[in-house]
């Protein structure tokens, strides 16, 4: 039997198509003006620049503005936070996108919780966090809440399932085990520090990988059945899960590229539409 392929490029692109109709209906309500996102990138990694252009691209596709800001990499903390306040109040930027990592002289952590809970549609904020996680409303961290808009596209159930997500980071495996606890499943935290790592994974009915390390997670430690979605992603198309014989044995998986990637970037784009949306009233 063939697994069913979770398909986030796909559904990334119906979406875009919605998000042009709400986009325009936006833009007319308030006299032509065109919802814009910032994105902030700090210093010159190549990745990050080519991570920055495809969201400014995303936003184009739907009518949207991106005001791309670049800042040199030996930017201080106390730069960064003064673009954030300018962006905070420039009432034509409707979210905001600090991308991670910033340069280690930076302390992220403050640079992130100054976006205004309003503009905070990449979910990095403690607020929005915390908010999310005691089920209040809020914008999701991007990537976790794709990963969630692409279980629930294709009915994936979750409540009472035994969900595994390997990574505890800010904006990947800590919202998304918050998320997954929100929808009923029973949640599995692994990290570094984690002993017997492959003897946690081969419960899980829902594995998530997101390490950071490509393909560290084997095949063999995953059971049959299991819904597989990995959220790594690696120079030359490889992600943190082996995936391989999975493609038979799981319930369904993601593909990487095709699967969390589109997903990140189009809940990015989706949330800065509902903030555009909020504005308006
Ligand atoms: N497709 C997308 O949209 C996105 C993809 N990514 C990708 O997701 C992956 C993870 O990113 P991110 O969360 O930012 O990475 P981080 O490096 O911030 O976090 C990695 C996590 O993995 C854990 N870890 C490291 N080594 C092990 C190990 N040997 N066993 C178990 N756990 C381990 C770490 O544990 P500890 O906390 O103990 O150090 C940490 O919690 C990367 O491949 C990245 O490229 C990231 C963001 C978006
Ligand atoms: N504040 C912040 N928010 C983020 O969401 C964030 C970040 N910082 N820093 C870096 C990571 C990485 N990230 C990706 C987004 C899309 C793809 C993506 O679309 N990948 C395509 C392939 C792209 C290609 O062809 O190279 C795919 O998987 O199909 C990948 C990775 C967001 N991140």
């Amino acid at each position: 039997m063939s697994a069913l392929v979770l398909d986030g490029k796909a559904l990334a692109k119906k979406t875009e198509e919605e998000l042009s109709a709400r986009v325009a209906i936006l833009k007319e309500k308030s006299g032509g003006q065109t919802p814009i996102l910032a994105t902030i990138l700090v210093g010159d990694d190549p990745a990050s620049a080519t991570y920055v252009k495809m969201k400014g691209n995303a936003c184009r596709r739907v009518g949207m503005d991106s005001l791309q800001v670049e800042l040199p990499s030996s930017t201080t903390t106390e730069q960064l936070l003064a673009k954030i306040d300018e962006l905070n109040s420039n009432p034509n930027v409707h979210g905001i996108l600090l991308q991670h990592p910033v340069p280690a002289q930076i302390d992220e952590r403050a640079c992130f919780d100054a976006i205004s809970l309003e503009k905070d549609v990449d979910g990095v904020t403690c607020l929005g966090f915390g908010r999310m996680a005691m089920g209040e409303e809020a914008y999701g961290c991007a990537t976790p809440k794709g990963i969630m808009r692409l279980l629930e596209a294709y009915d994936i159930a979750l409540e009472g399932k035994h969900a595994v997500v390997v990574g505890r980071s800010p904006i990947l495996g800590k919202p998304m085990a918050a998320m997954l606890l929100n929808a009923n499943a029973t949640v599995t935290i692994c990290h570094s520090r984690t002993q017997d790592l492959a003897e946690h994974i081969r419960r899980a009915d829902i594995v998530v990988g997101a390490v950071g390390k490509p393909e560290f997670i084997k095949a063999e430690w995953i059971k049959d059945g299991a819904v597989v979605v990995d959220a790594g992603y690696h120079p030359g198309g490889v992600g943190d899960i082996e995936l391989g014989p999975l493609s038979e044995r799981a319930a369904a998986y993601t593909p990487v590229p095709g699967g969390v990637g589109p997903m990140t970037i189009n809940t990015l784009i989706y949330q800065s539409v509902d903030s555009g949306e909020r504005k308006i009233g």
